[in-house]
């Protein structure tokens, strides 16, 4: 795809490339196939007209079995044509489906991670996914149904005055009545039902998945209906809306379905009165004949209206699809700096940091403030939202700072390429994700040009070896599938093999042992050592043995670093790391059945 113009010039056709001329094209025969589809009726008339006029006689002239023909062909024709154009169309919609997709997806890629964590993954896959999905279906079907129905009334308007222009004028009557109705419920209001609509599902999404996720912890402690609340109440709120629209919609849409099936109440009086003043004869008759044809020919507008009534909607909803597509195309990765510089060593210094997250008012990082010289060990600990993993997430840009600056080999983080500070930095997560590829490729997303060798080095040295022996196609084998499951602890000694491929020269370790049971533990502390050797180490943990040996501690809480020294210089302090050490002391000498 090349590069997208204005956004307020981007439409679904933008991203069609050149097979917008497959939707145009798509388009014209759609509507070709709607009026050729039109002509069955006429003939299917045609024939009924001859076979009353010429009654005994029916088959001497043959015209009787000619229209027959006529009208078969005719249909066949129409319906040729609109499979040619459904093809057309397919073709297009795909392609754009695909090729927004991959503008989405690429330009998630360089966002900051804050961002695609605020949104949450339950929005983003229904932002892509379902959005792309719209957009095709809408592209695919109702765009040429839209076509058609479009093209219709012209020739509609023509057939129904051709042949007795007072029923024409009849039957128009309550079509005009439910096109005003339609337009009522297709006015502005129905736009922002869209964008209520489109909020109610992604809330309901992400709560979904944040259920889901949650399933474990909710089973564990019986907390069914308080885990369930935040996704009840998504589903509540989608109901108010979903009941507001459809009481909002009531009358117009009773208004609209009885008008313009009203049709027949119509005509038929109407009929009946102008049979009985043309009276006998021929011109009776044709007054007959005429009504025969109205009554054979109106369920057509009916359809049609609807077609629009519901292509209407489907645009509103493509429209809005596409919105929320460029809502996170538009988003702006942080900026490159134009002259990036090079950090001169792995050394981190933070100055006077403050960060707030979006819509927060109290800051997560609160003026702080500290130095770590190359190959040092920093440890943060202190109370659950103290501000640690916040702390750690600055370093590698997943948020700016709102005030002062976090340096890396002495150059501001803002100002260093955002790749190279992604080479400088690996980052171990508590919960360690795991992709579903081979365990080769997920080792090897750190560094994919790293040889076999390499991985298989990275492997021994995080003692991942068991792991990989336990399955007959070793680091071939595909994670996720055919009950290949890693338990927690093992999949943080990939994440950490995965780091030490990376071999870069800080390393942020957020509660790697967290998960793990001793004997991952052991295997996990072992591949720790490894990874550390010689680099820059910032470790979150809340396990204070992990952390004892640290060349500096520093307590966080409220976003503050409230102290900081080495273990035994914390102890001294007798502050809030003492009465954490003496906490967690007493919480490792306790024996499960022993009495306190
Ligand atoms: N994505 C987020 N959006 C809004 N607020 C957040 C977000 N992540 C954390 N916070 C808030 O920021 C504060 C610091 O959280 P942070 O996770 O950094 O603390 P922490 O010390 O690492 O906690 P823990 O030890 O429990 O992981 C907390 O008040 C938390 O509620």
């Amino acid at each position: 795809m090349t590069k997208l113009p204005d956004t307020d010039k981007v439409t679904l056709m933008t991203f069609a490339g050149n097979f917008r001329y497959a939707t145009w094209l798509g388009c014209v025969l759609s509507g070709i196939s709607t009026v050729i589809g039109l002509l069955p009726y006429v003939y299917m008339w045609l024939a009924v007209k001859t076979a009353i006029t010429q009654w005994p006689d029916v088959y001497t002239t043959g015209k009787l079995v000619r229209y027959g023909w006529l009208a078969v062909g005719t249909s066949l024709l129409s319906m040729l044509i609109y499979l040619v154009a459904l093809l057309c169309t397919h073709l297009s919609a795909f392609r754009t489906a695909r090729n927004m997709k991959t503008v989405a997806l690429h330009h998630l890629a360089k966002l900051p991670v804050g961002y695609i964590r605020s949104l949450g993954s339950g929005k983003i896959r229904r932002i892509i996914d379902d959005g792309t999905g719209q957009t095709e279906a809408y592209l695919a079907h109702q765009l040429p149904d839209y076509a058609g129905a479009i093209v219709t009334p012209a020739a509609v308007l023509f057939l129904l005055f051709f042949f007795d222009w007072r029923f024409g004028l009849i039957s128009l009557l309550p079509m005009a009545v439910g096109v005003y109705f339609l337009s009522r419920m297709m006015g502005p209001g129905m736009a922002e039902s869209m964008k209520q609509y489109q909020n109610a599902l992604e809330d309901m999404n992400n709560e979904a998945v944040e259920y889901v996720r949650g399933i474990p912890v909710v089973k564990t402690f019986q907390q069914s209906i308080f885990s369930f609340k935040n996704f009840h109440e998504s589903i509540l709120r989608y109901r108010d809306w979903a009941v507001k629209y459809t009481l909002s919609l009531r009358i117009p849409m009773c208004a609209y379905t009885v008008s313009i099936n009203g049709i027949f109440a119509f005509l038929l009086p109407a009929g009946l009165l102008l049979a009985g003043e043309a009276a006998a004869g021929a011109s009776g008759l044709n007054v007959v004949l005429d009504l025969i044809f109205y009554i054979l020919f109106t369920p057509v507008c009916v359809t049609m209206m609807d077609k629009i009534m519901f292509t209407s909607e489907h645009t509103l909803q493509a429209k809005e699809a596409l919105a929320r597509i460029m809502g996170i195309v538009n988003q702006q990765p942080f900026k490159e700096p134009a002259k990036p510089k090079h950090p001169k060593d792995a050394s981190i210094e933070f100055k006077d940091v403050t960060f707030s997250y979006e819509d927060h008012t109290i800051p997560a990082v609160n003026h702080v403030s500290f130095r770590m010289p190359e190959g040092a060990v920093y440890a943060l600990v202190g109370p659950s939202g103290g501000g640690k993993t916040t702390t750690a997430s600055l370093i590698s840009r997943f948020y700016d700072v709102d005030q002062g600056s976090i340096l890396v080999g002495g150059v501001d983080v803002r100002e260093i390429g955002t790749e190279e500070l992604m080479r400088r930095v690996s980052f171990v997560f508590q919960d360690s994700h795991l992709f579903k590829a081979s365990l080769l490729d997920n080792i090897r997303a750190a560094r994919p040009e790293a040889s076999s060798e390499e991985v298989e080095r990275a492997v021994k040295a995080a003692c991942c070896e068991d792991i990989i022996q336990k399955f007959p196609e070793g680091l071939h084998t595909v994670v996720g599938t055919k009950g290949v499951y890693l338990s927690g602890g093992e999949c943080q000694r990939i994440a950490l093999a995965r780091a030490i491929l990376k071999d870069a020269p800080i390393v942020v370790l957020d509660e790697a042992t967290a998960f793990a049971d001793p004997d991952n533990e052991y295997q996990i502390q072992k591949a720790f050592e490894t990874l550390v050797k010689g680099k820059t180490v910032l470790m979150i943990a809340h396990r204070l043995s992990t952390v004892c040996k640290a060349d500096q501690i520093l307590v966080m809480s409220q976003g503050q670093v409230a102290e900081a020294g080495t273990h035994d210089e914390l102890l001294e302090m007798q502050g809030l790391y003492a009465k954490m050490w003496k906490d967690y002391q007493t919480s490792v000498s306790w024996k499960v059945g022993e009495k306190s």
